[in-house]
C-alpha cells in the first residue's frame, strides 16, 4: 500500500517565490526548527495512518518497552530495546519514503529497477524486525519466563 491514498498532486512554484531558498530544486525549505519538526511529525502521522506494518511495529515496540520496565531490566538493556525499536520504526519510515519516490518516478508502470528498490527496502525492514525478535528473545523472554513461573 505504498501509493498515498491522500492527495498525490504536485504543485509547481518558481524559485522567485521562495525567498532565501538555498536549494533551488526544492519546492519548500523549512526555515526554522519548529517547522522541520512539524514536517517530520507529518511523516510519522502519514506512516501510522497508511502503513499497517508501521502500526504493528509501534504496538510491539510499546509492549516490549513496557515489559522491559515492568521486569526492571537494567538501563543498558532498556537502551538496547529502545534502540532496536527505534531502528525498526526508522527503517519502516525510510521504506515508506522510498516506495513513494519509486511510485512518483515510475507511476503505474512495471520496472525491474523499481522492483529491486522496493524489494530491498522491504528486506531491510524484514531484517530489522528479525533482529528485534532476537533482542526480545535474549533480553525479555528469560526474565518474563522467570517472573511468570514463580
Ligand atoms: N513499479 C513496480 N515495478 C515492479 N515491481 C513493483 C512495482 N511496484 C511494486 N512492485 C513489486 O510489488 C511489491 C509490493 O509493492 P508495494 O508498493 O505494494 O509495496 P508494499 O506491499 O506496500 O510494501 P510494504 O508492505 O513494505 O509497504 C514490491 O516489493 C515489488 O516487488
Amino acid at each position: 500500500m505504498s501509493l498515498s491514498q491522500e492527495s498525490t498532486k504536485s504543485v509547481a512554484i518558481s524559485p522567485e517565490e521562495m525567498p532565501g531558498n538555498q536549494r533551488p530544486l526544492a519546492w519548500r525549505v523549512a526555515n526554522n526548527l519548529f517547522i522541520s519538526f512539524s514536517y517530520a511529525w507529518q511523516g510519522v502521522s502519514y506512516a501510522f495512518r497508511s502503513q499497517r506494518n508501521f502500526r504493528i511495529h509501534v504496538v510491539i515496540g510499546t509492549v516490549a518497552l513496557g515489559l522491559g520496565i515492568w521486569l526492571h531490566l537494567s538501563a543498558v538493556e532498556l537502551s538496547i530495546i529502545s534502540l532496536t525499536c527505534g531502528a525498526v520504526l526508522a527503517i519502516e519510515l525510510i521504506n515508506t519514503a522510498l516506495e513513494s519516490v519509486v511510485d512518483l518516478t515510475v507511476q503505474q508502470t512495471y520496472h525491474e529497477l523499481a522492483k529491486i528498490a522496493k524489494d530491498c527496502a522491504a528486506a531491510a525492514v524484514l531484517i530489522s524486525a528479525m533482529v528485534s525478535v532476537l533482542v526480545a528473545a535474549c533480553l525479555i523472554v528469560p526474565p518474563l519466563w522467570a517472573t511468570l513461573s514463580t
